[in-house]
């Protein structure tokens, strides 16, 4: 009976889950903004003092006008003589203009007492006040100091000043009264260079708005604990953190909060007493798991105003106003929630911090390939910026969701695909909105297969001062960017069904293929497998695996190199698993070592790495392809000489890589 009863609650649990009915009210991007703006009215909450070492970050809370002139009075900036010009008027090599000299030295600190009469000259070093009298100062290098006929020394000046030449006028850089910073800056190492010119050792700051940090999730652990499978590393918290310090806000971490009502509940009252503003992560899309906004359900004044927005990612954006304070619960999602925290919650910190409003940078750019979109939310894609050889820009999708952290994390910026659009074209040109203020250009760009031993190269070169971008999207992407000409180099380990051969047959005029090396490829399995620890070879591993109906496999995505040889190895057959496919050798891996499968074909460094079984298959040649208009570019040849270099590929073959014989050719 107690156990029928517990089925039926768990079955309703389901059920509620299943119909996420928490979206009451998906609304638009705009109508989102335009309740928050109606609900709070971000202003800062007081004015505090700091000395200058401690007011990088900070925001000016007053206009700071300069009580003193810098420079505070007219001085030289060349070391020479301090003269009147008109003395010097026509002055040439030839017939230079003679002045005789005062006895006093002007160096930086000194009060000149002796006046620069007519046809008189002050010895005077850089940053030396100017004597009263002198209207310009004149290079040493144009100058020749000798005795005069009464043995007074005399100084010879072979060229003309004009009036003011190498002087720095009193209040040129800032004048006294003029206003330096304004209410609303931001103190960087820039502004408090000049807060400290103008000799203030303090300044009016704003208080730091305090914004609570909780992440939700009992799967979630804090960086630098162990972890178990299943459980996921807190990187919201971290990033949600350092971007509220950036925009000038204080974070106070609330730490991870069970998936518990009556937890969830107190650690809110507790930030909200604590807090001028609380930011939640996780638990706000499932019904079931739901906690996160259950809490927040409770506030009133007047509680939740936003649930649902039809943005991706963010869609189950969460906002509350209690008392005049956002409770934002963002999605659980990495990107997602790093995405609508700055879309929504930034510009709130931005006002509670005092800071004026921050502009985005925006740059054009075109699509390299046809996108699809889900129709009814206006979708933001994240994108990897590429400089093109006619110097425009290309907008590569990095693709891998808004559950990554890298989607956000190594994107350039984003475009926005409107509600109502399901596909754009290749080629289309979009605005791309710059997550930082600037793009980087790169010097060489590497799209396609992950490789370590690859990466190994482009530590080489970052380390002697080349920027590299490097894109991981497997071979066949690689393979089209460099098509397209869209990249320096594209790693790739493609077979050609028919003849076996590796990458070649891939090549059409306008590409060269540099040669790498081979990565052993192998089935893997776990050691303790009983059914594969008889089998002397991988064939023999595959047909044990093929004639057992609870063997599971793993596969490999279509277009990966390494699927080619799975179907090679299957012969048509189609195992329980085959539908099941990893995106990478670690993938693969990764899926062995938890059980979810039984065997699948990776490389041996990667089997080695996880402590897997392995039997050898066969090689696979892993190169580099290269558009030809690109191969003589400096970066390009820079890669291929240290793929030849004999002290990288003893790090290569250390790594468990054979040097391809092409490639040893090559070298010679
Ligand atoms: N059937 C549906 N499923 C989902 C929908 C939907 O509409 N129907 N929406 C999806 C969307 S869109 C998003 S976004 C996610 C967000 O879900 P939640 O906000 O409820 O987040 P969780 O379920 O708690 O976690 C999602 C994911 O993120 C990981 N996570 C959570 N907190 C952290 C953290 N602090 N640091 C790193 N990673 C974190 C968590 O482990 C999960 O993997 O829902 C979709 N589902
Ligand atoms: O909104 Mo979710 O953020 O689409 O991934």
């Amino acid at each position: 009976m107690a156990e029928s009863s517990d089925m039926v609650q768990r079955l309703a649990a389901l059920s509620r889950a299943a119909r996420q009915e928490q979206f009451l009210d998906v609304i638009a991007r705009d109508e989102a903004e335009a309740r928050l703006r109606r609900h709070l009215h971000p202003v800062p909450a007081g004015v505090e003092t700091v000395g200058l070492g401690a007011a990088r970050g900070r925001v000016l809370a007053e206009d700071v006008l300069a009580p003193v002139d810098v420079p505070g009075f007219d001085r030289a900036s060349v070391d020479g003589f301090a003269v009147r010009a008109a003395d010097i008027a026509g002055a040439t090599p030839e017939a230079p203009a003679a002045l005789r000299l005062n006895t006093e030295i002007l160096t930086p600190g000194i009060l000149p007492e002796q006046d620069v009469a007519k046809g008189v000259a002050s010895v005077i070093a850089t940053g030396g006040m100017l004597p009263r009298g002198a209207d310009a100062v004149v290079m040493v290098e144009d100058t020749e100091v000798r005795t005069g006929p009464d043995d007074a020394p005399v100084v010879e000046i072979r060229r003309p000043a004009f009036a003011g030449r190498s002087v720095a006028a009193a209040g040129s850089d800032i004048a006294r009264g003029e206003t330096v910073l304004r209410q609303g800056s931001l103190l960087t190492s820039r502004e408090i260079g000049m807060l400290a010119a103008v000799g203030l050792g303090d300044v009016p700051v704003w208080r730091r708005p305090r914004v609570a940090i909780l992440s939700t999730g009992d799967e979630i652990v804090t960086p630098g604990a162990p972890i178990r499978a299943g459980q996921v590393y807190d990187s919201n918290a971290a990033v949600l953190a350092a971007a509220t310090e950036e925009l000038g806000g204080e974070p106070v971490r609330f730490g991870i909060v069970a998936d518990d009502e009556a937890a969830l509940s107190a650690a809110l009252d507790r930030a909200l007493a604590a807090c001028d503003l609380v930011v939640l992560s996780g638990g706000t899309s499932k019904g079931a798991g739901d906690l996160a906004h259950r809490a927040v359900a409770r506030l009133t004044d007047p509680g939740i105003i936003v649930h649902g927005v039809a943005l991706k990612p963010g869609k189950p954006l969460c906002l509350a106003v209690s008392g005049g304070r956002l409770v934002a619960i963002l999605p659980g999602f990495p990107t997602s929630a790093i995405f609508t925290f700055h879309a929504f919650v930034a510009p709130v910190i931005a006002g509670l911090a005092g800071r004026r409003a921050i502009r985005q940078g925006r740059v054009a750019a075109t699509l390299p390939l046809r996108i699809t979109s889900e129709r009814g939310r206006t979708e933001y894609v994240m994108v990897s910026l590429m400089q093109t050889p006619d110097g425009g820009l290309t907008a590569y999708p990095t693709a891998k969701g808004s559950g990554a952290v890298t989607s956000f994390a190594q994107a350039d910026g984003f475009f926005a695909i409107p509600a109502a659009t399901e596909a754009v074209a290749a080629g289309t040109a979009v605005e791309v909105t710059l997550i930082d203020q600037d793009v980087e250009p790169a010097d060489l760009i590497v799209i396609g297969s992950h490789c370590v031993g690859l990466d190994l190269l482009i530590g080489y070169l970052e380390r002697e001062g080349i920027r590299v971008k490097a894109l991981n999207v497997g071979s066949s992407g690689g393979l089209g960017a460099a098509r397209r000409g869209e990249c320096d180099i594209a790693g790739i380990h493609l077979m050609d069904p028919q003849t076996g051969r590796y990458n070649v047959p891939f090549l059409t005029e306008a590409l060269t293929l540099v040669p790498g090396y081979r990565r052993l490829q192998g089935v893997v399995f776990r050691r303790d497998d009983a059914r594969f620890a008889p089998c002397p070879t991988a064939e023999a591993a595959v047909a044990a695996a093929l004639a057992d109906a609870s063997c599971l496999m793993v596969n490999r995505n279509a277009g990966s190199g390494t699927r080619i040889l799975i179907d090679r190895l299957l012969e048509g057959n189609h195992p329980p698993g085959y539908g099941y496919q990893a995106k990478s050798h670690n993938g693969a891996a990764v899926a062995v070592v938890q059980r979810r499968a039984d065997w699948g074909v990776a490389i041996e460094t990667v089997a080695r790495q996880y402590g897997l079984g392995f039997l050898p298959l066969q090689d696979e040649q892993y190169d580099f392809v290269v558009p030809l208009a690109r191969r003589e570019r400096p970066a390009v040849r820079r890669f291929i000489a240290l793929l030849q270099d004999p002290a990288t590929r003893r790090q290569l073959e250390a790594m468990g890589f054979t040097i391809s014989a092409e490639a040893a050719d090559a070298a010679q």
